[in-house]
């Protein structure tokens, strides 16, 4: 049976500020199969980027057993996390986070030169997935010369660039107007189950998470 992308179990995270604690994630139990997009919600300060952060490998500070692929990342030295990080994971924000000096086709190259490719085909997948993202009139754009939705399909090409088994996306379209925030959404969805990725996708948003293939709810550090 193929292990499952991401599992976490008890997970937990507080916050402590002088006197106070926070217990923002109070033992979150998550399963997501390959290829599954599942939707994180819930509302601001429930700790949907806390949990997105964690299972990231981006902080360390958590309790409880985060899996992916089948690996213990608690077992994981910091290199090892960091080359889990390249080879099963990619990663979408709220706000792009492209290199700005950096065309569209080398900001999707990059990730894949770092993770071993040759340049030619690296920059062969780069065009054809900012085209299949309908950039393909944009490709020596800079993220200056770019909208704000042109810049964000850039983010969802770099994040598949190297074929992650799981994709997490922070409110991927957060800071998109709503027609172009469906249009974005609509190809990344598009994109992640042609690739055959597993995402989960954090958002504030109700009607774009019933376009996901499962909602799961944050509520008092736990999922619902
Ligand atoms: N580094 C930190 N230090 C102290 N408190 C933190 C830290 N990071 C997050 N928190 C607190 O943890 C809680 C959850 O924050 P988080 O950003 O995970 O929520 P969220 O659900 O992603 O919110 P939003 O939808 O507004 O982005 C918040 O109350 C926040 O203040």
């Amino acid at each position: 049976m193929t292990d499952p992308v991401l599992q976490t179990q008890g997970l937990r995270r507080s916050f402590t500020q002088g006197e106070q604690t926070i217990h923002v994630l109070r033992g979150v139990d998550l399963l997501v199969q390959p290829g599954e997009i599942v939707a994180l919600l819930g509302p601001s300060g429930s700790g949907k980027s806390t949990l997105l952060q964690a299972v990231g490998l981006l902080e360390g500070g958590f309790e409880g057993s985060i899996r992916i692929s089948g690996v213990e990342a608690a077992r994981l030295d910091s290199p090892g996390r960091t080359a889990m990080r390249r080879e099963r994971l990619g990663f979408i924000y709220q706000f792009h986070h492209l290199l700005p000096d950096f065309n569209a086709v080398e900001n999707v190259v990059l990730p894949q030169l770092i993770a071993g490719s040759d340049r030619q085909n690296a920059e062969a997948r780069a065009q054809a997935l900012l085209t299949a993202l309908g950039l393909g009139h944009r490709l020596g754009h800079r993220p200056s010369q770019l909208s704000g939705g042109e810049q964000q399909r850039v983010a969802v090409a770099r994040a598949l660039a190297t074929q992650p088994a799981l994709v997490l996306a922070d409110e991927p379209t957060g800071n998109l107007d709503e027609a172009t925030a469906d249009v974005v959404l609509a190809e990344f969805l598009r994109l992640v189950r042609h690739e055959g990725s597993a995402a989960l996708i954090a958002t504030h948003n109700e009607r774009l998470a019933q376009r996901m293939d499962r909602v799961v709810r944050l509520h008092e550090g736990k999922l619902d």
